[in-house]
């Protein structure tokens, strides 16, 4: 006797196939993990510091690898790390003391991951303290035009409400900031890696004004709270 095949799960339409239809839902893994994961929006503006550091001093091919990897490694394994919780939280809704332990299990590989980082990156400026110490000139406008671009990452990717033109302006700005370090730049690796947090920053402000308004908030109604429900803080 055959076995009647069984109809396919309710699933809601793909948005389409093929390589870029898989590079769109990969793409937006990564801007939900921003918009809803704090500690992603932490690494973000971390990676942000490091690249300003890598464009404004001159280093080494290799010292220059390590950075990049190790920022890249960060994000990984926290993408992963709200992977996972995801997963848990979907088969496992009450207290349970394995679900503690693979939740906390994910988030110690991104913390070991980032005190690594924070220890490379040190042993890479000592290494490289005279070159920091006659690099005034440099130094002074990273910190200048730098800051200002790093804030501008921060607001675009800050969970509060605020109205369009805040971000408007805040990615406009990020933009001209960012154009003038890049003519400066000891290294346009690192300026390309800055100018694409800086996107992806962007990208998270328009996908979390999208999901507020297909959730009825009205984006810049400062007396709507952002959802707490749906904000993780690792
Ligand atoms: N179902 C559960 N059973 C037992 N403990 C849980 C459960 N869900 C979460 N926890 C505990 O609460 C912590 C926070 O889990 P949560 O899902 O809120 O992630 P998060 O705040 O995004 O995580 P983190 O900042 O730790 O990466 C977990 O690390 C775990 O110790």
């Amino acid at each position: 006797m055959t076995v009647p095949a069984r109809p396919p799960p309710h699933f809601p339409a793909r948005r389409g196939s093929g390589l870029i239809a898989s590079f769109g839902h990969a793409w937006a893994g990564l801007i939900h993990t921003v918009v809803h994961q704090r500690n992603m929006r932490v690494h973000l503006i971390s990676a942000v510091l490091v690249g300003l550091v890598g464009s404004g001093i001159p280093l080494g091919l290799a010292e220059k690898v390590t950075l990049i990897f190790c920022v890249l490694l960060i994000f990984f394994a926290e993408i992963l790390n709200s992977a996972l919780e995801h997963l848990v939280d979907l088969a496992v809704q009450q207290f349970d003391e394995k679900a503690r332990l693979t939740k906390d299990a994910a988030a110690a590989g991104v913390l070991v991951l980032a005190l690594g980082t924070v220890v490379i990156f040190a042993a890479i400026l000592v290494h490289n303290w005279d070159t920091v110490r006659t690099s005034t000139e440099a130094i002074v406008r990273q910190v200048a035009l730098g800051l200002p671009l790093a804030a501008c990452v921060l607001v675009l990717v800050r969970p509060q409400p605020r109205p369009l033109w805040v971000d408007l302006c805040a990615f406009l700005g990020g933009g001209v900031l960012m154009g003038a370090l890049a003519i400066h730049s000891a290294s346009l690796v690192f300026s390309a890696l800055t100018a694409g947090l800086l996107f992806v920053a962007a990208s998270a402000a328009y996908s979390r004004r999208r999901e507020a308004r297909s959730s009825g908030q009205l984006p810049g109604d400062s007396s709507v709270n952002p959802r707490p429900g749906n904000e993780k803080t690792g």
